[in-house]
């Protein structure tokens, strides 16, 4: 059945004169036609037709204001544009227009109830529409028992084809029921139905009532028939449908099911490598218990599930982890000496006693032994050493870097329940190391942070302690891990940063760098040939003389390791190596005056001369983390009430360290021939420049004293000398720490003269051979002392004893 508008194709007919009040009036039996293309109007039916023409818009419009009926006829050929008598099949409908209306669009619409059949005899011309003379045929239909049954038969079909069809209004099916007129219940069924156009005029054109209600049992039979085969095919369809459903569901179900009774044969492989991975790990058995829990639940899961690929994750790790995998220790004390020296010159202090250390493991496997700590400056060798440990205990090296470590976390891990938790260093250490006795250097022990986030300074205690470290917990594993045969080597650069409890754990050894003679020993063994390698050079092919390398060593690097000699060193073979590669040279040899022009002038000229031959400054030796430097301390005068201005980032205790020098120089105005009245009439400035560092500790006394003695005599230090040592009240030198590398930065800065509390004089031994050798040392009990070297052309008080002495 349909409902669906049909579209009017009015065509205007020869003659057709515009519609104007001069149009002739119809005769009595004319009406004014509508040629319809798909669409079969039938008395009783109201239907809704869109107009496409001007001339039937014009039509429709001419019939809406007289209230005339229209004639509506269906064409042969829908595509005839203007059908003649024959184009139209002879009979129509007459119908009313209920509503004539025009869409925002533009089209046109008419709703139109149908009234009566109607026989078209001919059209008319001389209209702007068609008109046509037809002849209406009345209906009075005889109602006999046949007429009954069929009438029966009908509404039975048609309500059946409705419960067919679950997108037709209900009001369908009363108005149906409320049909009593045979006649008009098979044209309204017709009328209604989803027929042929043609099937349907079969239908109108069919005056005899028996005949047509039998031509409308057929058509809805036949409709009845399609409908029944199509909902089957549906069902069919539907059917077939929700059965790959219902499998769907099953093989899920049975999956599981296979899951839950053990059955793996369907385990995804990973499962099964994992399985294979337990049997090998060695696990302790709580351990392993654990291990294989989990792996029963990770079988279970589905791997689309979000949480299967974080417990392979965590079983990977697990399973990865050397819980028993361990090398075998072989402490030959005579070869670790062997390894240790060819790995490394001098140092002979620190070889000796890791020799020792490595000695009461051997004999004691088992016992607590220290845990050791190499404290220096960058490049002193700290894990170079770590590493021969490791080659002579045939252990295994790793190393964890703790620098910048805020986190108890970061050591100790994250729970499985956070999004991308991993285990902590240690653990990630571990199984980088492959083996559970490996040596684990930690590094940068003194740069550990603590946050907010817990103290990794005491899950780090906990790691090397012995008593604790058999049953390390790490958050991310859940389950213990043995580390107490792991051999832990700390390194640090400073030891004050590093907390009390963690530094007494430790046996700190310290590495205070290298002077010229060691830095150029280290090089002719270790450096050069390294860097001839690296940079493919044979032996042969490159030189590199002893004025060369000492000119890389003093005017090309200041450091107290040798990290940037070797990076020196590298850019110089690496000029050698283009040359050679560029056939202008076989051999290259590379001597002093090369050096400018392969890296440039030099980075380090004598400073010290430069800025020390001024009255008011004075050199200091100042310990750095990163070794010692020599520290200008500058100060000036200028006319004022006697004020003290300190500036360079100097700490407390250094601002405390001035004001005691000025007053102490006060009391020794006069033996240093100074006008007491000139303190009241300055204003005095001391700045420590070089760099942003924060200086701080007593130990520049003596240097603040000299400088603000210079200052107010007005001459100059002597430009060669630097000094250290915190000065008392009553003008006596107290010792300071650090000598050594001051010593040494001293040296490195082209210093000649070193002038020492003399309480510090034991110190000096540590300082190596060669370079005490090249330095003078003068040894201070008083700041009187200090004078008579800086100053030597001064006149000394007579009280006052002399006690330069060379070392
Ligand atoms: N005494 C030495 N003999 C031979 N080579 C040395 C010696 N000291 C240092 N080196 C070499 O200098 C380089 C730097 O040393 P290493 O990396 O061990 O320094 P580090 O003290 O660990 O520095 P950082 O604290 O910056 O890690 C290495 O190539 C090392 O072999």
């Amino acid at each position: 059945m349909t409902t669906e508008p049909n579209t009017v194709e009015s065509q205007p007919i020869a003659g057709a004169r515009p519609p104007s009040q001069g149009a002739a009036p119809l005769p009595d039996d004319a009406l004014i036609i509508i040629p319809v293309r798909n669409l079969v109007m039938f008395p009783g039916l109201v239907m809704p037709i869109t107009i496409g023409r001007e001339t039937t818009v014009a039509a429709v419009q001419e019939a809406a204001r007289t209230g005339r009926q229209v004639g509506i006829v269906l064409q042969r050929d829908p595509s005839v544009t203007e059908p003649g008598k024959d184009d139209l099949y002879p009979v129509g409908t007459t119908a009313s227009i209920l509503r004539y209306m025009t869409t925002p669009d533009g089209s046109h619409h008419v709703i139109c109830q149908g009234e009566q059949r109607f026989r078209l005899n001919e059209l008319l011309s001389g209209y702007p529409y068609y008109v046509g003379r037809v002849e209406r045929m009345e209906s009075a239909p005889v109602i006999d028992a046949e007429i009954e049954a069929l009438m029966l038969q009908l509404k039975a079909r048609a309500a059946e084809v409705l419960t067919l069809l679950p997108q037709a209004p209900a009001e369908l099916g009363v108005s149906l029921q409320n049909i009593t007129a045979p006649d008009a219940l098979a044209d309204w069924i017709v009328g209604m139905m989803d027929a042929k156009p043609a099937e349907k005029q079969e239908v109108l054109e069919t005056f005899e009532l028996r005949a047509r209600m039998e031509k409308a049992l057929s058509l809805l039979s036949h409709r009845l028939e399609v409908l029944r085969i199509s909902q089957d095919i549906d069902e069919r369809t539907k059917s077939r449908f929700a059965e790959r459903q219902r499998e769907a569901v099953l093989r899920e179900q049975l999956k599981t099911i296979q899951q839950q009774l053990g059955d793996d044969e369907e385990a995804p492989a990973e499962v099964a490598q994992l399985e294979e991975a337990i049997d090998k790990a060695a696990m302790p058995a709580e351990v392993e218990t654990h291990a294989r829990k989990e792996l029963k639940r990770l079988a279970r899961m589905p791997e689309a599930a979000g949480e299967y690929s974080m417990l392979l994750t965590y079983m990977e790790w697990l399973t990865e982890l050397p819980w028993s995998a361990a090398t075998e220790d072989r402490i030959d004390i005579g070869e670790a000496r062997r390894i240790l020296d060819e790995d490394h010159y001098g140092l002979e202090k620190i070889k000796r006693r890791i020799l020792e250390y490595l000695a009461v493991r051997k004999l004691n496997p088992n016992g607590k032994s220290p845990i050791l700590c190499f404290a220096g400056p960058p490049g002193v060798g700290k894990t170079s050493l770590g590493q021969s440990i490791a080659k002579a205990t045939g252990r295994k090296f790793v190393r964890v870097s703790l620098g910048g470590v805020h986190d108890e976390s970061e050591i100790r891990g994250h729970r499985r329940t956070y999004v991308g938790a991993l285990p902590g260093n240690i653990i990630q250490g571990m199984r980088k190391a492959g083996s559970s006795n490996c040596v684990m250097m930690l590094d940068e022990v003194d740069k550990l942070g603590s946050g907010v986030h817990g103290d990794p300074a005491a899950a780090l205690l906990e790691v090397l302690d012995p008593e604790q470290n058999a049953t390390f917990r790490d958050n991310y594993l859940g389950v213990p891990f043995d580390l107490s045969k792991v051999m832990f080597i700390c390194t640090a650069n400073m030891l004050e940063t590093i907390s009390g409890p963690l530094r007494d754990r430790m046996e700190i050894i310290q590495l205070p760098g290298y002077t010229e003679m060691e830095k150029a020993q280290i090089a002719r063994r270790y450096l050069i040939g390294r860097q001839m390698e690296a940079n493919g050079l044979k032996p042969e092919q490159c030189e590199i003389t002893d004025a060369a390398l000492h000119a890389l060593i003093q005017r090309y690097t200041r450091e107290a390791g040798v990290r940037g000699l070797e990076r020196e060193v590298g850019g110089v073979l690496r000029s050698a190596a283009m040359r050679i590669a560029e056939g202008s040279a076989q051999q290259v040899k590379i001597d002093e005056p090369d050096l400018e022009a392969i890296l440039g002038p030099a980075r380090f000229e004598n400073e010290v001369a430069m800025r020390a031959s001024m009255p008011g400054v004075a050199t200091g030796l100042a310990w750095t983390p990163v070794g010692g430097d020599i520290l200008f301390i500058e100060a000036t005068r200028t006319p004022g009430g006697g004020r003290l201005v300190l500036t360079g980032q100097l700490g407390d205790v250094m601002k405390e360290s001035a004001q005691a020098a000025l007053s102490l120089l006060k009391t020794r105005a006069e033996s240093l021939r100074i006008d007491p009245a000139l303190f009241e009439k300055s204003d005095i400035h001391i700045h420590v420049p070089a760099g942003a560092t924060p200086k701080d500790g007593p130990s520049a006394g003596v240097a603040m004293f000299s400088a603000l003695a210079s200052l107010m005599s007005n001459r100059a230090l002597r430009h060669d000398c630097a000094m250290t040592g915190e000065i008392s009240l009553r003008g006596l030198v107290l010792p300071v720490g650090g000598i050594k590398e001051k010593v040494l930065a001293a040296l490195r800065a082209g210093i000649t003269t070193v002038l020492l509390p003399a309480r510090n004089r034991k110190d000096v031994e540590d300082v190596p051979e060669d370079a005490r050798r090249q330095l003078t040392f003068v040894f201070l009990d008083t700041v009187d002392d200090a004078m008579r070297t800086l100053m030597p052309l001064h006149p000394v008080a007579p009280e006052v004893t002399e006690s330069l002495q060379s070392y």
